[in-house]
């Protein structure tokens, strides 16, 4: 069985740090990072607030990032080897693959991949100094955060709710702990209840 996990949210909810323990926790199991897919500086578009416009669709390689997914679609087995995961031959043949970003329901050709979408949030405050304390490949120059990043985290966020994807919210203010059992059960009941 083929099982593909979205964790998404916004920024700084905490997205790369759950996925990191439950890589670590479940057998077969396979990660595509969404920031793994950022264009180069020097093809993002200046918006007319003068922010390079990192936070939208059109910054990543979307393209790339759907060909990825599409090759552990074709043989996880294969693609476990060649991303160094060890696949357990006593395990069941379920292959589980996470998609983890920011921008993870919001390009139609992955959307209806998912067998699971989950959904980071935290609140406006903790999120602002959550990411004030993060260094990124490219630095935020001042005011990005409120000019840019939460805007757009906004405008996505409402026009996936518009367009009904149907995700699993979860609280960013819990404990790392706390979500990894909660996201790991979940999953592992999920899994269950399809075999
Ligand atoms: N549950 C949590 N509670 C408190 N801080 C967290 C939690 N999860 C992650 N963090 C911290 O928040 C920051 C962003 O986490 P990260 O996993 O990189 O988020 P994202 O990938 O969503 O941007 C990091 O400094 C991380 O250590
Ligand atoms: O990784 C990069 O190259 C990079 C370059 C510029 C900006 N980013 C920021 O990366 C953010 C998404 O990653 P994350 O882990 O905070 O969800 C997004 O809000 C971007 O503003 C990331
Ligand atoms: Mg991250």
């Amino acid at each position: 069985m083929k099982y593909i996990v979205g964790i998404g949210g916004m920024t700084n909810g905490g997205k790369t740090t759950l996925t990191n323990s439950l890589l670590r926790a479940l057998p077969n199991c396979c990660a595509v990072h969404q920031d793994d897919f950022f264009k180069p500086q020097d093809q993002i578009a200046v918006g007319e607030d003068g922010f390079k416009q990192w936070d939208v669709l059109e910054s990543l390689d979307m393209e790339a990032m759907l060909s990825t997914v599409q090759a552990w679609v074709s043989s996880p087995r294969k693609f476990a080897r060649a991303h160094g995961v060890s696949v357990r031959l006593d395990a069941s043949d379920t292959h589980i693959l996470i998609l983890e970003g920011f921008l993870l329901y919001s390009y139609k050709p992955l959307v209806d991949l998912y067998s699971r979408r989950y959904f980071l949030t935290v609140p406006y405050e903790e999120c602002k100094w959550r990411r004030s304390t993060r260094s990124y490949a490219v630095p935020d120059p001042p005011g990005l955060f409120d000019g840019h990043v939460w805007p757009m985290y906004q405008k996505y966020k409402q026009e996936m709710e518009a367009n009904g994807v149907e995700v699993v919210y979860l609280d960013g203010m819990k404990s790392r702990e706390e979500l990894f059992h909660q996201v790991l059960e979940d999953i592992q009941n999920s899994l269950l209840n399809r075999s």
